[in-house]
């Protein structure tokens, strides 16, 4: 049994002080948000931390399912990061639903730099779990 975050989600509440402040919007079958990394999210100078580009990823495809009423944790999730994301340029995240089979969800992200190119894709398995509270 696991409990939802008390209002302090690391990607996506308003109140976290060092949270990213995710807002998503949702379009047909996408969960789509927006980030602009700053200084304080580098690894390597001027690019933003792989960590936190799959935390990008990985919230996304946890809000697509958010949004249609399934609490789910992720349990795998294998991301591929094909170009430095830069930090200081507003970049787009997407998540949509590949399949599901009782539990397991599977869905895909990606992450799109201005001018479109891909710079990092995700596919991530989700169990539907119980909540308490
Ligand atoms: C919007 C809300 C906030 C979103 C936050 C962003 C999302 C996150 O980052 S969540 C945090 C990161 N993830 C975690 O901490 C999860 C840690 N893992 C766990 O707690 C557990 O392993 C958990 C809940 C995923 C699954 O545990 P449990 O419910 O006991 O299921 P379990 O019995 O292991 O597996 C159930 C079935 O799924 C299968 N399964 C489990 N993992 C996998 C997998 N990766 N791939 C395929 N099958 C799997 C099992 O084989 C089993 O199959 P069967 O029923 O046929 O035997």
């Amino acid at each position: 049994m696991f409990r939802r975050s008390d209002g302090m989600c690391f990607a996506c509440s308003p109140r976290n002080p060092i949270g990213l402040h995710l807002e998503f919007s949702h379009e047909g079958d996408i969960c789509r948000t927006t980030f602009t990394a700053g200084n304080e999210h580098q690894g390597w100078d001027g690019v933003l931390h792989g960590g936190l580009v799959t935390t990008l990823l990985d919230e996304a495809m946890a809000q697509w399912l958010w949004h249609r009423g399934v609490a789910a944790m992720t349990a795998e999730m294998l991301t591929r990061f094909s170009l430095p994301v830069p930090v200081g340029v507003p970049v787009t995240v997407e998540a949509w639903k590949e399949g599901c089979r009782g539990r397991l969800w599977e869905l895909s992200a990606r992450l799109i730099l201005p001018g479109g190119k891909v710079a990092a894709r995700a596919t991530a398995k989700f169990l539907t779990v119980k909540e308490n509270g």
